[in-house]
């Protein structure tokens, strides 16, 4: 399996259990695996033969400012099955760290993945 990759993207979202937690926009930071047949695009150096990352972060950042999740957990599979549907992927590997939300810790957060069905 074949994968693109975006590493560190930071994004601003509205996430939290507590609704004050959900009030204001707090950067979130996500690692993102797209599996993907890359051989045709490999051979024909055509962008329509692969997925646009750039296309993939634009995506990503909207549904953001759109929707609001409680748990990480809920935002990382959002976005497992919008990158799966609407950028025809094979599998996707996210993981979703909040940098800043406990004292004495670097981050927190999930790591799942998802293939299509
Ligand atoms: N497994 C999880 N535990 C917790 C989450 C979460 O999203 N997944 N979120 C919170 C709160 O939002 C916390 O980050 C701030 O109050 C607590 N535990």
């Amino acid at each position: 399996m074949d994968t693109i990759f975006l590493s560190e993207v930071k994004v601003q979202t509205k996430l939290g259990v507590p609704e004050w937690e959900r009030m204001t926009q707090q950067t979130i930071i996500l690692d993102i695996e797209i599996g993907y047949d890359l051989s045709k695009a490999c051979q024909s150096d055509h962008v329509n033969d692969t997925i646009d990352y750039g296309a993939v972060v634009s995506r990503v950042r909207e549904t953001l400012q759109e929707n609001s999740f409680q748990l990480v957990e809920k935002l990382a599979e959002h976005l497992c099955q919008l990158i799966l549907k609407e950028f025809n992927a094979l599998n996707v590997k996210i993981k979703v760290a909040k940098p800043t939300i406990l004292p004495g810790l670097k981050a927190l957060g999930v790591v799942i993945e998802r293939k299509l069905s």
